[in-house]
């Protein structure tokens, strides 16, 4: 390749965190000099005071990454696997996905979820989130909550909320690995694809064999069929909805949850297989889920 390999992220300080965490590992593997980081503004670094889900959803956190990769101003983009829509340009190839860190969600402001003061008042604006908490403290209410990391345990401090949820993974990458406690999974089941950085590349071309080289295969696997059970669903970032795939040897084992927005009502399962688990295992939960769940998804 001529010149430094490109390497297109966000802004964010977690963003530029795994951008650095996969240029180590493409000079790692590759015996490189440099990788460089190309910083992209997207629009939804820029808009922070509506839910995601409101403004438009996942894509305004890849649109202009896709853009920037299509256009060949950068050779691959680092993402956060969460906030990658399930159907993505078929130009574009997910080359590679580091090893998934930690991927339960933290609690920051209480023990626990139950000691959590009644009526407490919880800072998220992830649906998933806020139907989890319903479901296991009717009594709390959610208000919206965005901005990056910082910004949010900022607006902690100062005490707009009792508390906030936050995915260990991102906390534990900007060197927060004692903020808050671990909520368990039986609590609190985390979001697809939750602690897992993928690198996009062009379909054909140079950089997918080069990013391939830094694969970790197995959370590629887990990820894949967590993203195959949102395909499955029709889900996007409006959907109440838990899941994940832990590695068996060469097959997974894959939970899923769907709630209502308040989670009153729920819906959850589990599958062991290979690659068609994610549909079976969202054909199974959409032909047991109670009407009010099923309408969440109807796609
Ligand atoms: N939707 C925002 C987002 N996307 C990825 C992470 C954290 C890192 C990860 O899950 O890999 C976060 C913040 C959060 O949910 O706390």
């Amino acid at each position: 390749m001529a010149g430094s390999f490109r390497l297109g992220t966000r802004g964010s300080p977690l963003a530029l965190v795994q951008a650095g965490m996969v240029r180590d590992a493409l000079i790692a593997a590759h015996g490189w000099e440099d990788v460089e980081i190309v910083v992209i503004r997207t629009t939804g670094d820029r808009v922070q005071d509506r839910a995601l889900a409101e403004i438009g959803g996942k894509a305004l956190w890849t649109k202009e990454l896709d853009r920037a990769l299509l256009a060949g101003e950068v050779d691959a983009c680092v993402h956060s696997m969460k906030d990658v829509e399930t159907i993505r340009p078929p130009e574009i190839a997910i080359a590679a996905m580091l090893e998934r860190a930690d991927v339960r969600d933290r609690l920051i402001g209480a023990d626990s979820i139950a000691d959590l003061r009644h009526n407490a008042v919880v800072g998220t604006s992830s649906p998933r989130r806020a139907a989890q908490l319903g479901r296991l403290r009717p009594d709390v209410k959610t208000v919206l909550f965005r901005g990056n990391v910082d910004t949010r345990l900022g607006k902690l401090a100062v005490g707009d909320v009792d508390a906030t949820l936050l995915a260990a993974a991102g906390l534990g990458r900007l060197g927060r690995h004692d903020t808050g406690v671990a909520v368990p999974f039986d609590q609190m089941l985390p979001a697809p694809a939750q602690g897992a950085v993928g690198i996009e590349t062009l379909v054909d071309g140079p950089a997918r064999a080069l990013v391939a080289a830094i694969d970790h295969a197995p959370t590629h696997r887990a990820v894949a069929a967590e993203r195959a059970l949102l395909a499955a669903l029709a889900a996007d970032c409006h959907s109440p909805v838990a899941a994940l795939a832990i590695n068996e040897g060469e097959q997974v084992y894959l939970r899923a949850q769907l709630l209502t927005e308040r989670g009153d009502e729920v819906v959850e399962g589990a599958l062991r297989g290979g690659d068609e688990v994610g549909a079976a295992l969202a054909h199974d939960l959409l032909a047991r889920a109670p009407a009010a769940v099923r309408r969440l998804f109807a796609g």
